[in-house]
């Protein structure tokens, strides 16, 4: 049996399920483009290819192998990108959400349920069909859980817009112990620069007290200055919207004093240094084409 114990986004990591690149699938057409990223990519012939990914992909787990995480990856599945497992389902204290994924997305969770398995059936929430909800957008944080949503009447416009507040009720509802705070979102289904797909795309907290964080990425000031009340305007790192769109937030922790980051993330990643981190340095950047980056990639299951 597995035991899960997710309380924040840094403790050291145990265990974590890593997306796989293998078998992804032949270049998507634009019609199939779920965010805009891949979409200017698709467009302009520069999509990223299966063998550079597989690549970066296992400099990631040789890095958590490292540290002496012990890694799940996905089931194959044939000609289905599998690479995100952050979005498809999320660990809450000791209990997995499964996430109600886009449905291009739906058949990636299938390829998790042999770790699924290993869970007490009393510890695994399901939630009801109305909820939107994926783990890009969910982040636990000691006694609170931030949740990323989109609140704009125009909601089913965006296939950007993933996790809805019937989603966060569902996370109010089921764990009434928690601060459940959500952040609305700015989305764009065309500009990459202006599209925050996930929570964890315009915020991420890092060692035991800081953050980085695109204050942009948030439709309301409320929201972004929730976060600066929370953490203390001097222990955030504020990034562009260049620096967003090249996935500045989305580095990931492997302990409170170790984070993997991209290689060229210079600016980030001096930050990172200045304060103590170790960092694991890995290229990323043809995954990065999707939209997505490290902490996308992984699934933590058991942090200390
Ligand atoms: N947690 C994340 N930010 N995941 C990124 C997922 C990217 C993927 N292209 C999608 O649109 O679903």
């Amino acid at each position: 049996m597995l035991k899960l114990h997710v309380t924040d986004e840094t403790s050291v990591l145990k265990a974590v399920i890593l997306g796989i690149a293998d078998s992804c699938g032949p270049t998507p057409t634009v019609e199939e483009a779920y965010d805009p990223k891949s979409l200017e990519h698709i467009i302009a012939g520069t999509y990223p290819k299966e063998a550079d990914m597989v690549k970066e992909m296992d400099a990631f787990d040789k890095v958590l192998k490292k540290y002496g995480v012990t890694v799940y990856r996905p089931k194959l599945i044939e000609d289905c990108n599998q690479i995100f497992s952050r979005d498809i389902a999320m660990v809450i204290d000791n209990v997995l959400v499964k996430s109600n994924i886009l449905p291009d997305r739906e058949q990636e969770l299938e390829a998790i349920q042999y770790v699924i398995d290993q869970i007490a059936p009393e510890k695994i929430l399901t939630p009801p069909e109305e909820v939107h909800i994926e783990g890009g957008d969910v982040m636990v944080w000691g006694d609170h859980v931030f949740i990323g949503t989109y609140k704009g009447e125009d909601y089913p416009n965006y296939i950007t817009a993933r996790t809805n507040m019937q989603g966060v009720e569902f996370i109010r509802k089921h764990f009434p112990h928690k601060k459940v705070k959500e952040f609305d979102l700015v989305k764009s289904n065309t500009d990459a620069k202006r599209n925050a797909l996930h929570l964890d795309c315009c915020f991420q907290p890092v060692g035991k007290n800081l953050g980085i964080i695109h204050k942009e990425g948030f439709r309301s000031e409320d929201d972004y200055k929730y976060l600066v009340d929370l953490f203390g305007e001097e222990n955030l790192f504020h990034i562009t919207a260049d620096e967003m769109y090249h996935m500045f937030s989305n580095v990931f922790s492997i302990a409170p004093d170790v984070v993997v980051t991209e290689r060229n993330f210079t600016r980030l990643n001096e930050w990172l240094r200045s304060k103590g981190f170790t960092v694991e340095e890995i290229p990323y950047a043809e995954i990065a084409k999707q939209e997505g980056l490290l902490r996308c990639s992984t699934m933590p299951l058991i942090r200390a």
